[in-house]
């Protein structure tokens, strides 16, 4: 209760037009998929892919950086992160332990493998989306550790697509998909107000001093 007049005191800086803006994207938001990138090496990739998680409606982004320096918070501290939640990680073990967890199927992406197309993708169970690197794919660790294997279709010269390209067209293929299922999909009321309360405090200026003054009136 004391939480929720929290949020409330706080979202009383916003203004209509923004806090409506919140609750219509809120209420499209969902963990029922998640995003992995692996090693992703350019910059601007990994921020295309931030930034379709965002689009599509995808909350939360794991960031694997086992083989790459840890130098992509410049990158994605420049537009969309604010709004999702991004999660790193030294091993792409660490990783897969935690979805798993979690209650994830690991999903890998790959251009070769034709276990599975994208339209006959089953999206009932939480799935846990893997990203490869721009040159050589997804590790060998993690297309063992894979669930199933999903492969957008190509009929042309090139051997695979863009990484944040395929990210985006997965993420446009299975969001529709499983905002015409069935599958409770959307967030609890609490992880609701866990994300309003962090989208809140980084729109309003000075948040963290008005919720100071807040707690001790
Ligand atoms: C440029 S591709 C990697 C190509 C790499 N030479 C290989 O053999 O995997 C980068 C990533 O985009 C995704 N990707 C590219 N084309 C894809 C496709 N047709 N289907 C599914 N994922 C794809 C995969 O996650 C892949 O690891």
């Amino acid at each position: 209760m004391e939480e929720q007049a929290i949020i409330e005191y706080l979202q009383d800086y916003l203004t209509p037009r923004r806090k409506a803006l919140f609750e219509k994207v809120l209420a499209q938001r969902t963990d029922h998929i998640t995003v992995v990138a692996q090693d992703v090496y350019q910059l601007h990739n990994t921020s295309a892919v931030v930034r379709s998680c965002d689009v599509f409606g995808i909350q939360n982004i794991h960031v694997i950086e086992e083989k790459i320096p840890r130098r992509i918070d410049k990158e994605i501290a420049m537009g969309a992160q604010k709004w999702v939640d991004i999660n790193r990680y030294n091993s792409a073990k660490d990783c897969v332990k935690t979805l798993r967890e979690k209650g994830y199927r690991i999903i890998a992406t790959s251009p070769h493998d034709e276990s599975f197309l994208l339209e006959d993708f089953d999206i009932s169970q939480p799935a846990a989306l893997f990203f490869g690197t721009e040159r050589d794919g997804l590790s060998e660790e993690i297309l063992e550790e894979a669930d199933d294997t999903i492969k957008i279709p190509m009929v042309g010269f090139t051997e695979s697509l863009n990484i944040s390209v395929s990210a985006a067209i997965i993420l446009q293929s299975l969001t529709t998909k499983l905002r015409n299922s069935d599958v409770n999909w959307q967030f609890s009321e609490d992880d609701k107000n866990r994300i309003r309360m962090d989208w809140t405090k980084k729109t309003v200026k000075n948040s963290e001093e008005i919720l100071e003054r807040y707690k001790n009136q």
